[in-house]
């Protein structure tokens, strides 16, 4: 089983703005509301691609209840921790240019946090988890290398959607996968990196590490895999951006899911870059019929 935990799940509230004016006052032209943060969004694109999986995180306050409902009405297994505050709310802001204001989230107390340790401990060598998304500020910053710990114990596999060099005390537990985007790369080396050629070293760095295998996003310009044996780069599909909320969720997403049916790195990685593809080109996550046609364009060729 996929099992995803969001530390700091939210409701993604979409705003499109037409002729957006600082300081003035602004009427919203078109509105959606999500629930969001980055486990989450694995699993329902997971949902969406025929997958099973579990997600696990603290909720809590009406918007706990809307991320729960929603959850619920999509058929989307979940186990949450209730915590006592209000799960936050993420704008995004659509203007002509994408801004996003996220939010706190709620406090969350050391036997909430014990009682998230013990469901990860129940995990076995059968399971995968997937740690995506920003720590809350009352959990202690290295709580992912905590939790990557316990599932190299258990022989469970993990994936790190994370950013901050904390990540790097992960490999330590050899996860099974990274995906960093190209800024959080450089970010974990103090360097600026803006093309694939620039970011293969970097990538290669974080598998002698420890880790099994990395996925570099860079955005428009393609994706690489890269692992001990191979860097593979991949070609994005060409479309109009409409919302880039959760693309990074749904390659991570579209290749644990792959990857977990049939082995194949290879298919798993163009299925990830056609999730991702496919969510950047839709107002709300990717569609199975939309990653299955962007899936077609997709060439991946040896560095
Ligand atoms: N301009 C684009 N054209 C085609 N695909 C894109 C484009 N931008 C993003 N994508 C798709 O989304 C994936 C993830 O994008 P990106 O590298 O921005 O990751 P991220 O920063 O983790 O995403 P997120 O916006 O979810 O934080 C890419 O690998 C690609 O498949
Ligand atoms: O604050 P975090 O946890 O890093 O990011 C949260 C978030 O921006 O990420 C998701 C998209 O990847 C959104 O659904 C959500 O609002």
């Amino acid at each position: 089983m996929i099992y995803t935990c969001t530390l700091n799940p939210s409701i993604d509230f979409i705003v499109h703005i037409n002729d957006f004016k600082m300081g003035d006052l602004n009427k919203i032209s078109k509105e959606m509301k999500y629930p969001g943060g980055k486990g989450i969004n694995v699993a329902r694109v997971l949902k969406r691609l025929g997958i099973k999986s579990k997600a696990l995180g603290f909720v809590g306050g009406f918007t706990g209840e809307f991320i729960e409902d929603y959850l619920h009405s999509e058929e989307i297994d979940f186990d949450f921790i209730k915590v006592n505050g209000d799960s936050r709310i993420n704008i995004k802001l659509k203007t002509d240019v994408e801004t996003e204001i996220n939010g706190l989230g709620p406090s969350i107390s050391s036997e909430q946090l014990s009682e998230m340790l013990e469901k990860i401990k129940s995990l076995s060598s059968e399971d995968v988890l997937v740690l995506a998304g920003s720590i809350p500020v009352s959990l202690p910053e290295d709580i992912y290398v905590k939790m990557a710990e316990i599932c190299r114990q258990n022989d469970v596999k993990v994936i790190v959607d994370a950013s901050g060099k904390t990540l790097l005390k992960t490999l330590e537990f050899k996860p099974f996968l990274l995906k960093p985007n190209h800024h959080e790369l450089g970010e974990l080396f103090d360097v600026e990196i803006t093309t694939p050629e620039e970011a293969v070293p970097y990538g290669k760095k974080l598998v002698e590490l420890g880790a099994e295998n990395v996925i570099v996003s860079l955005a428009g310009k393609g994706a690489l895999l890269i692992n001990k044996d191979m860097v593979l780069h991949a070609n994005v599909p060409s479309g109009i951006v409409e919302n880039s909320v959760g693309a990074g969720d749904s390659v991570v997403a579209g290749f644990i899911g792959t990857y977990m049916n049939d082995r194949d790195l290879k298919e798993a990685f163009k299925m990830g870059v056609a999730s991702g593809s496919a969510t950047a080109f839709s107002p709300d996550l990717c569609t199975r019929e939309q990653v299955y046609t962007l899936r077609k364009q997709i060439e991946v060729v040896e560095r």
